[in-house]
């Protein structure tokens, strides 16, 4: 009998390339047929994904080298295991790829740790009232802050335009903040309640093939333009039938794809792989950002025109005055900055200013008021 007999054939493997014999140890696995998906919802441990293959969807477990690993909607991450999607089936995350932005809120009383609430966003889409709730300015200020530090794109959605009487600038901000380069949407609603269809239309032009959180105040009107613009059903105010609560007790963001609407009023359709590429974030329960982290160089830097001038400004600047050594006002002054250089330098400032104004506070200013 030969030796070879006793071989145990399960720990030998002729790999056919190089790649697969690389040492694979407990520390390093690879994951090489791992597949890849993109979070939409996150419950008690439970990840639901869509494949990014197919729009599979999956539910997912991390694995025990990621528990202390936060995982977001809007994440992309390797599954392995069960992919299938079947019922009661459950895939592993073994991976959380390298994120291209992050929303993140500060650390506040019922939570100790700054947290993320987003991952992977390419978009900001702040919805604001034009009346009931009435907009505050310092709400939008604080927003438009958290996205130029995450380098996003914010957009601004001023709903209920139906309710004022001028509804080319229904509440006053069009012309507020006329001096950034801030895209606005306004929508209304007729009287059989359906949402202005060129509004619909226009934000899911806006949102083709990318990835946009909303952000505002409750009963601003985000529930309704989400269904609008994904078919979905996110309850409206009022009890959820399924769960017999108030759908305020849910605090946990869902992503949501276009790919599911089915709205006549979409005046240029999708095509299949820009609506499933494109996905909405609604974050019920975050009503504000921590700017904590925040420094006032990142705000300033998405201001172009101005973020030279700041060459001569004292070290670490917080451009607040010249008497603080701040050398904005001069290169403004000489009209570097072009004729709007005065007013975008006021803009800077007045965002400036919710940085350095406690959590809540200056934020609660009305428009006018
Ligand atoms: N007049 C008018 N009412 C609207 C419009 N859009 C939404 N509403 C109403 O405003 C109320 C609040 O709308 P929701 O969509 O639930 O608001 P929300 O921002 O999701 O609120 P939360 O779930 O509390 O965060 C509802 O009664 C809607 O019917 C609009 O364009 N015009
Ligand atoms: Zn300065």
């Amino acid at each position: 009998m030969s030796r070879w007999e006793n071989w145990d054939e399960s720990r030998v493997r002729v790999r056919p390339n190089k790649k697969g014999s690389r040492p694979r140890t407990k520390d390093t696995p690879d994951y090489e047929n791992a597949e890849l998906a993109r979070v939409v919802q996150v419950d008690r441990g439970r990840y639901t994904v869509s494949m990014l293959e197919d729009a599979r969807v999956v539910t997912a477990m991390r694995a025990k080298a990621l528990r202390r690993s936060p995982v977001v909607p809007g994440d992309v991450v390797a599954l392995v295991g069960d992919t299938s999607g079947a019922e009661g089936t459950l895939a592993r995350l073994v991976r959380i790829e390298e994120r291209k932005s992050l929303l993140r809120r500060s650390a506040d009383d019922t939570d100790d740790a700054e947290r993320v609430i987003v991952a992977n966003a390419d978009q900001l889409l702040i919805v604001v009232a034009a009346a009931d709730p009435e907009p505050r300015t310092g709400f939008i200020d604080r927003a438009l802050v958290a996205a130029y530090d995450a380098g996003i794109s914010p957009i601004l959605l001023i709903t209920k335009a139906d309710l004022v009487e001028d509804p080319r600038d229904p509440a006053g901000l069009i012309s507020h903040y006329s001096e950034l380069e801030l895209t606005c949407v306004i929508s209304s609603r007729s009287e059989d309640s359906t949402l202005s269809a060129q509004a619909v239309a226009q934000l899911r032009q806006l949102l083709a093939g990318k990835v946009t959180v909303l952000i505002g105040h409750s009963g601003v009107g985000k529930s309704t333009m989400v269904n609008a613009l994904t078919g979905a059903d996110r309850a409206t105010g009022g009890v959820n039938a399924v769960t017999g609560r108030g759908r305020h007790t849910s605090s946990s963001a869902v992503a949501l794809n276009l790919a599911s609407a089915d709205i006549a009023s979409d005046a240029v359709p999708l095509d299949e792989e820009t609506a499933r590429s494109s996905w909405v974030i609604d974050t019920p329960g975050v009503r504000t950002f921590g700017l904590a982290h925040v420094e006032a160089d990142d705000v300033l830097a998405a201001f172009e025109d101005l973020v030279e001038g700041s060459a001569d400004c004292e070290p670490g600047c917080a451009h607040e005055s010249p008497a603080g050594g701040c050398a904005l006002d001069a290169w403004v002054a000489e009209g570097r900055a072009g004729e709007h250089g005065p007013a975008r330098l006021a803009s800077l400032r007045g965002l400036l200013a919710s940085l350095a104004g406690a959590e809540e506070g200056p934020e609660e200013k009305t428009l006018g008021a």
